[in-house]
């Protein structure tokens, strides 16, 4: 990486289109608290949270990591000309591709427009600022969970990964799956802070689409965020192998129905399993817990194994939502650090509005699923847009699916066979 994230001076492009708005676009200087706190009110006001008690703002400063780039947009005029008026924060972390290997990515996260000043283009000044940084950077490609699915395709991010929401009708339901011989044991937010890092990285590599994260997205999890007001509801379960070794975590919460003691709710917000026997001990504990009558699990992997370990496949609703959206910006490093199902030779053009990724690029695959990408004046195998290439990436999509939808054209049996990939991809985190 050419220079650190944090350090990088802001984008000339859009500091100049906002300047001349009379708005100035600037770098917040991480190491001020009072920088900082600015800059965090004005990101939790855009996301319409409460205001961030002083303890919780010193506890998120002090827990920042290194590598977070904050940006705010700042107007003199403004009722508080101190707070910025539009805000994102970004980092490089290792999104998972097919082949057990990552790639590094830009993550871009809090993007906020004050509702003073919406619709004025900032956020596409912001979007396109933090697309020319990752470049900067030498990162292949952006990344981003999304709170409205309608904003983000404009600058070329495309849903990779799915997920999805069950709910769970546990009366109806008996355990058909593996018993497996370890043990189910609730322990302290405080002993999985230590011992789930280990478990979040063996399932990391395992699934295109999981990224590398740590300090506060992995502390949220197990509600030991500054000011986390859930905490006290949360329950955590882990699951050791019969040699004692952890596996697995699930965290939930339990919420009584006023009408009925015996109908509790319970809410899992997390669950990751290393091996298949801690997925069925987790699950078959948290859908045999007295006094519940509906269990609910919050993103959830497309290909969740569980409606096959239960008698009464009925017994789960699925609600599907996007969830991972791509955005490819180098086409050599980001199709060549991934892994293909078939070998030989493809060539992609690609119509990218932003410029990043446009051109013809020859993509040439060897008898071990390894590819050299380079760019090319041969005539075009296959035409898609970067929002089809920021589906296909992650290898979740199919081809067909895109050729219907009218931003890929080409063959879509080979397409698969190349891009599809064994395991659908499945980001576990919001970030
Ligand atoms: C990765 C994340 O952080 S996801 C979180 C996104 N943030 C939020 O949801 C918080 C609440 N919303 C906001 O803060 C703002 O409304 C934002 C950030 C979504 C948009 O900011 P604005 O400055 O108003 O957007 P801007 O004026 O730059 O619009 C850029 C383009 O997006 C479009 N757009 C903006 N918001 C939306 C929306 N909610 N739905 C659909 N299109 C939108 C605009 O029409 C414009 O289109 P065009 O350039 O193709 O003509």
């Amino acid at each position: 990486m050419s220079t650190s994230s944090a350090d990088l001076p802001i984008d000339e492009t859009s500091r100049a289109r906002l300047a001349d708005e009379g708005l100035r676009l600037a770098v917040v200087d991480r190491t001020d608290p009072a920088a900082y706190e600015a800059w965090f009110r004005a990101e939790t006001r855009g996301f319409h949270d409460a205001a961030p008690s002083p303890e919780t703002i010193a506890q998120r400063h002090r827990g920042l990591e290194a590598d977070r780039r904050l940006v705010g947009v700042f107007d003199d005029t403004a009722g508080i000309p101190e707070q910025p008026v539009a805000t994102t924060i970004c980092w490089p972390a290792d999104l998972t591709v097919p082949g057990r290997r990552a790639v590094p990515a830009w993550a871009v996260s809090g993007v906020t427009v004050s509702p003073t000043h919406r619709r004025r283009g900032i956020a596409r000044a912001l979007m396109e600022a933090e697309l020319r940084t990752a470049l900067a950077l030498d990162l292949p490609a952006a990344m981003l969970t999304v709170s409205e699915s309608t904003i983000y395709a404009r600058f070329g991010y495309a849903p990779a990964a799915f997920a999805r929401d069950l709910t769970i009708s546990t009366r109806r339901v008996r355990w058909t799956g593996p018993v497996p011989d370890g043990r189910v044991r609730l322990v302290t937010a405080e002993q999985m802070r230590d011992d789930g890092p280990a478990i979040v990285e063996r399932v990391r590599l395992g699934r295109p689409g999981e990224m590398s994260y740590a300090g506060h997205l992995w502390t949220r999890q197990l509600g030991l965020g500054p000011g986390d007001k859930d905490a006290k509801k949360l329950r955590i379960v882990r699951y050791d192998d019969a040699d004692g070794t952890p596996q697995g975590f699930a965290v939930y919460d339990l919420t009584m129905d006023p009408a009925d003691f015996a109908d509790h709710e319970l809410k899992v917000r997390t669950l990751v399993a290393a091996t298949p026997d801690a997925y069925a001990g987790l699950w078959r504990y948290l859908l045999e817990v007295d006094l519940v009558s509906t269990v609910t699990a919050h993103l959830r992997p497309v290909d969740e194994p569980l409606r096959w370990m239960i008698d009464d496949f009925r017994a789960v609703r699925v609600n599907e939502l996007d969830h991972l959206w791509v955005r490819v910006l180098d086409v050599p490093s980001a199709l060549g650090a991934r892994s293909y199902g078939e070998p030989g030779r493809l060539v992609i053009s690609i119509d990218d509005p932003l410029g990043f990724a446009a051109g013809t690029w020859a993509v040439d695959v060897d008898a071990e699923g390894e590819a050299t990408v380079t760019a090319t004046d041969d005539p075009a195998d296959v035409w898609m847009t970067v929002n089809a290439l920021g589906s296909l990436y992650l290898g979740g999509v199919p081809a067909r699916t895109l050729i219907a939808a009218g931003s890929l054209t080409g063959d879509a049996e080979r397409l698969d066979r190349m891009f599809r990939a064994p395991v659908e991809p499945y980001l576990s985190i919001w970030f």
